[in-house]
């Protein structure tokens, strides 16, 4: 591999005395789409958390972005160096529109002026294909699909090195899915890298070049996709021992 963009070396985190994650260490290289994947609880938002900041970093164990170690840093920081990411939890400002949106993330989390700031929105809707003319109405207004490209565009809009998604296809219909598939690609191929968290594997398989299993807060395989998902501890954390 090139010289990594991510890398994690043996990150832990604990919750009083539950190892939410476990000596996880694994590297992204430039311009990848690095697919995460688990069974419920198997630690991936704790992992993206850890390697943001947000909420906290990890108990041990190192986090290296761009070549500097940032576990330990301020979460704003880490921001800034280029690292954007998205929350399983859809959290728009209602009575806010698009446009209004996108100025609010290029202001606070982008650091950047008013004039900056209307030009990286102009970008980050392009880049996510966000209707043109849906973008002064109000953000409640918006279809499941419209807040899932504002979600995204608001993380795109600091122009981040890496953009991190925490489970963006949930709730979309297949159709949409398959929008978004293009979506990333699309995000991808204009430069940023992705780490996706993802249960809808048909997404994950189809856009993500490896991926990396985790199960109880421990890495159980990393590799090219398809490959991962035949190994039998693999197939037997999502779907249970055969009885019989
Ligand atoms: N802030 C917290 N305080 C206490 N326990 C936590 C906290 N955050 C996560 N956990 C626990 O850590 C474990 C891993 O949770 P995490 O949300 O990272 O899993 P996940 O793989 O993202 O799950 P899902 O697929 O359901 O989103 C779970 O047992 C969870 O209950």
């Amino acid at each position: 591999m090139s010289e990594p963009i991510l890398k994690t070396s043996r990150v832990s985190k604990s919750f009083g005395g539950l190892k939410a994650i476990r000596d996880v260490s694994f590297e992204v290289a430039p311009g990848e789409i690095f697919g995460i994947a688990g069974p419920n609880g198997s630690g991936k938002s704790t992992l993206f958390n850890i390697i943001t900041g947000i909420p906290f970093g990890p108990n041990a164990g190192e986090v290296w972005f761009k070549g500097k170690r940032i576990d330990g840093q301020p979460a704003f920081k880490i921001a800034r160096m280029g690292l954007s990411r998205t929350f399983q939890k859809d959290a728009e400002f209602p009575d806010l529109s698009a446009r209004e949106t996108l100025a609010v993330s290029a202001v606070f989390c982008g650091g950047l002026d008013r004039r900056q700031a209307a030009e990286r929105s102009e970008e980050a809707f392009a880049l996510v294909a966000f209707a043109p003319h849906r973008r002064d109405m109000a953000s409640a207004g918006l279809s499941v699909f419209e807040k899932k490209q504002l979600m995204i565009a608001s993380a795109l809009v600091s122009k981040p090195d890496i953009l991190m998604l925490d489970e963006p296809a949930s709730g979309l219909t297949k159709p949409e899915i398959q929008a978004l598939d293009t979506l990333l690609r699309n995000v991808n191929a204009a430069g940023v890298t992705i780490l996706l968290i993802e249960h809808v594997l048909t997404l994950l398989m189809s856009v993500s070049q490896r991926l990396l299993i985790l199960n109880q807060g421990q890495q159980l395989a990393e590799g090219e996709p398809r490959a991962v998902m035949r190994q039998p501890d693999v197939i037997e954390a999502y779907l249970g021992k055969r009885t019989q």
